[in-house]
């Protein structure tokens, strides 16, 4: 879950239109603020004009109308070359120079902007590290000697070099295998908890925007913003039909793996210790999938839970997860 507070409005969309040569709309008077610290993440079918919206910050599209702002500057007026060294960017095949290796390709950017070698290779160590992988081993190698997840670390790891206010991310873990995408997730989730970057992320996948926005953007054909939002809120409060189908029949598995267990959500007092109870233990602050899981197993039906501190605060019954549950959904 989010731990970042976001701020006030980093970058604007301002009655933002892209009509391409051949008359595509792709995006429609688009009205869109992304708040400092935030991630934000943009979902919707292919053609929706995510790509698009996305290549507007950094200038790799114009917009045929209305302006695109960052910390209330039109980028137009930006010099484009200076503007996207402050600006991460990553894509869905990564696109790492082949002939350079690891540490190199992270290195681009702090070399672009004249960075010595010492705090270069401090930032190069330090970010190998931050995205899990062995400066000593994976720093020397060629993009050829990395797994696909490997690969997009490195590629995550690249474009927070300098730094960056803004993170722009087109499918970033698209590439990767199911298992991996998800590890790669959750830890993009703590990395940008840590360092608090503000974050715009396209994808096509529900789950993916769910599971790593602070809000939660859903466009359709056109370019059309149907919602946007905190996750619980999209998933239970779509605002529109498009957006009630889009997310699908599974939205109470995709919110038991968003709501969290509450004190409240306890019976007083901790479970009373049973030979056949299995090891099992909850901690306020669970998901609720985890919950479920423990409750699964629990021969009586009943899981002790602790509090931070080690202590038990009570006992967990399918009731109180279904009330945790209508709880989450209402919250909203
Ligand atoms: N250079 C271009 N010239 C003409 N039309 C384009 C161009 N780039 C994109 N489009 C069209 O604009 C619309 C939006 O494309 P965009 O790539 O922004 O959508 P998307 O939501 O990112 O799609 P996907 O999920 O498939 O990447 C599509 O209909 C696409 O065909």
């Amino acid at each position: 879950m989010p731990s970042v507070d976001p701020g006030a409005a980093l970058i604007r969309f301002e009655d933002v239109t892209k009509t391409y040569a051949d008359g595509t709309v792709a995006v429609g008077g688009l009205e869109l603020e992304v708040r400092e610290h935030e991630l934000l993440t943009l979902v919707g079918p292919s053609g929706s004009g995510k790509s698009t919206l996305l290549r507007m910050v950094n200038r790799l599209v114009e917009p045929t109308a209305g302006r695109v702002t960052l910390d209330g500057q039109d980028v137009m007026s930006q010099d484009p070359v200076l503007l996207r060294r402050g600006i991460g960017y990553v894509i869905q095949d990564v696109g790492l120079f082949p002939h350079r290796t690891v540490a190199q390709n992270i290195a681009t950017v702090p070399g672009l902007l004249g960075w010595d070698r010492h705090r270069t290779q401090d930032r190069v160590r330090e970010l190998l590290q931050l995205v899990g992988l062995d400066p000593a081993v994976h720093g020397p190698r060629y993009p050829h000697e990395l797994s696909g997840g490997q690969r997009q670390r490195v590629g995550v790891a690249r474009a927070l070099a300098a730094n960056p206010r803004v993170m722009l991310m087109d499918e970033p873990f698209g590439a990767v295998d199911p298992e991996g995408r998800r590890a790669l997730q959750v830890e993009f989730r703590r990395i940008h908890d840590e360092l608090g970057t503000t974050v715009l992320l396209v994808t096509h996948d529900i789950d993916e925007a769910i599971l790593l926005g602070d809000r939660v953007a859903v466009f359709s054909q056109g370019g059309r913003l149907e919602q946007v939002d905190t996750p619980v809120r999209v998933l239970t409060r779509p605002a529109t039909p498009f957006v009630e189908h889009f997310i699908g029949g599974a939205r109470v598995v995709r919110l038991l793996s968003l709501a969290t267990l509450t004190p409240a959500d306890l019976e007083p007092g901790a479970a009373a210790p049973a030979a056949t109870r299995p090891v099992v233990t909850l901690r306020v602050g669970d998901t609720l999938e985890r919950c479920f899981a423990a409750l699964a197993t629990s021969p009586d039906g009943v899981v002790a839970v602790e509090g931070d501190d080690g202590e038990p605060v009570g006992a967990l019954t399918l009731a109180g997860l279904h009330g945790a549950l209508r709880r989450s959904a209402s919250a909203g």
